[in-house]
């Protein structure tokens, strides 16, 4: 008698499917109803969107999961009982376990577990691996493919991923669908299998370039692929090597000169510039290897940067400023442009060599008339989403208001021009003061330099005026002379003298631009 029915073997091999696929492709409805058979409940949401209800709550799922409790509870009897089955089969075991202990120990994590935190990560390891060892400590059933404490770092990141992605990246169209499938292919490739036996450490070798007009999420993007890395998990000391939320650091490089540039990311020693009182650690050092550094605006950086930042991803190797010791870079570079960067490259302005590193891995985020094209409701529900985040339980009616405002005040072809920023700033506008003033000609694009910095890229300014505004602008943003003054190298009274008041004033007035 075979170790499988042919019904068993018709519910786990889409199964074993099912376990490895990217939740947010419509491959994973299709493996669902292909295991469940009759059972399957056609939903009213399309399940792979954001509008569905989070993948535990679905009715499908509930089955599912009940049945492969059953079954992998049965095929373990069958085991102990000395009966045969075959690789092929045994290979089925092993996945329906895998999947079976998903969702009974990781997918009802709390947030804070999710997050890494120690105590809930703890625990649900604690179960985890009894169950993990009563399914593979049996009688003449060879060893599994990874180890308990290598599946569980990468179940966990599996989690850590999928609610990263779900609760970020909104929009209930397809183009929104497609990127929110892309960030989990950044993350675990098209194939999760090899992911977890080779991939899952290597990750950081691959950049990845977030390309999308202003205001789409490419920065959100960014995050969500950073924060969900891989980070292995020690069972001596029953927790994560790394905490997977404080490995992300964002340089906005269409703001700074190039040697503020270099010193943010390589460091420098003592000396290195002027005002450069001590030394300091740039964002490469500080990286974990779990982490990512994001470098925004990308297509600005300046040839001489563009030459040490090619050495980084090629070598993984840096120098301070002003040094020659060399530092090793152990983390993930994203880099995003709302830039042509292949025709930047054409022109000369982006060198070659650098835009084929960087695009081992690309990601492009639409825009928000790409996705009311696709489907029209889209909108209405990225109001309800965000205006979720902006008034809590009140968001229904400032929904409605909002829909309202739009409805009779803007075309039904209005370009959206600052896509999701401007539906966002939008929706604050009508809670605030029931109205909102889209600008005529809305710039798109940033300018190429903020005013605080355009002195500089002409050439016109002393290095003492270009440390004065540094510092101030650093200062605006930090409000506070002690975080600022450690930021930048700098000593306290250094950058109090250095402040310059009319700017700080200017560059606040504009903050909530
Ligand atoms: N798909 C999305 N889902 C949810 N929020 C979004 C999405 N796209 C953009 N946003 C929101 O819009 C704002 C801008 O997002 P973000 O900074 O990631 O865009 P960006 O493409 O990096 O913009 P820029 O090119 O101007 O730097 C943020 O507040 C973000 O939360």
């Amino acid at each position: 008698m075979p170790f499988l029915s042919a019904d068993e073997r018709q519910f786990l091999e889409p199964l074993a499917r099912l376990a490895y696929c990217n939740p947010f492709t419509p491959e994973r409805l299709e493996l669902e109803q292909a295991a469940l058979g009759d059972q399957y409940e056609v939903e009213e949401h399309v399940a792979w969107s954001r509008t569905a209800p989070e993948h535990t709550e679905r009715p499908n799922v509930a089955r599912l999961t009940k049945r492969a409790d059953e079954l992998s509870t049965a095929l373990r009897g069958r085991l102990a009982d000395g009966r045969s089955a075959t690789s092929d089969e045994l290979r089925l075991y092993e996945d329906l376990v895998i999947y079976a202990l998903y969702y009974r120990w990781i997918a009802t994590l709390s947030p804070a577990g999710v997050g890494g935190h120690k105590s809930a990560v703890a625990s649900a390891w604690e179960s985890f691996s009894k169950e993990y060892q009563h399914f593979h400590r049996v009688p003449g059933l060879p060893a599994p493919e990874s180890t308990p404490e290598h599946l569980f770092a990468c179940l966990l990141q599996v989690r850590r991923a999928f609610r990263g992605i779900f609760d970020c990246i909104l929009g209930g169209s397809m183009p929104a669908a497609r990127l929110r499938a892309m960030v989990w292919q950044s993350i675990f490739t098209h194939d999760m299998r090899r992911y977890r036996r080779v991939l899952y450490d290597r990750m950081a070798d691959l950049s990845t370039l977030v390309t999308g007009p202003s205001g789409t999420g490419k920065e959100l993007v960014a995050r969500a692929i950073a924060q969900s890395q891989f980070v292995a998990f020690d069972p001596k000391t029953r927790s994560l090597r790394g905490k997977p939320d404080q490995g992300f650091v964002a340089l906005n490089l269409s703001a700074l000169s190039p040697t503020l540039i270099e010193s943010e990311l390589f460091g420098h020693c003592r000396g290195a510039f002027t005002g450069a009182a001590g030394e300091r650690s740039g964002w490469l050092e500080g990286c974990p290897p779990h982490g990512a550094v994001f470098l925004d605006e990308i297509g600005e950086l300046d040839p001489a940067v563009q030459v040490k930042l090619l050495r980084v991803l090629q070598n993984r190797t840096f120098c301070r400023l002003g040094e020659s010791a060399e530092r090793t870079f152990v983390g993930k570079v994203i880099a995003a442009t709302n830039r042509d960067l292949a025709a930047e490259m054409h022109a000369g302005r982006f060198r070659q060599d650098l835009y084929y590193r960087l695009c081992s891995d690309r990601i492009e985020t639409p825009s928000l008339r790409e996705q009311v094209n696709d489907r029209p409701e889209a909108l209405a529900s990225l109001v309800t989403l965000i205006s979720e985040r902006v008034a809590g339980p009140e968001a229904e009616q400032l929904a409605a208001e909002v829909q309202q405002w739009i409805a009779d005040h803007l075309p039904p072809d209005y370009p959206w021009p600052g896509n999701i920023r401007e539906l966002e700033q939008c929706v604050r506008n009508v809670l605030v003061r029931r109205e909102y003033a889209p600008r005529p000609n809305h710039q798109t694009r940033r300018p190429e330099l903020p005013g605080w910095l355009a002195g500089a890229d002409a050439g016109e300014l002393t290095a003492d005026e270009l440390l004065r505004r540094y510092c101030t602008a650093v200062y605006a943003r930090l409000d506070n002379y002690e975080q600022t003054a450690k930021r930048l190298g700098l000593d306290r009274r250094t950058v109090r003298s250095k402040i310059d008041q009319d700017l700080l004033a200017e560059l606040r007035a504009g903050a909530g631009d």
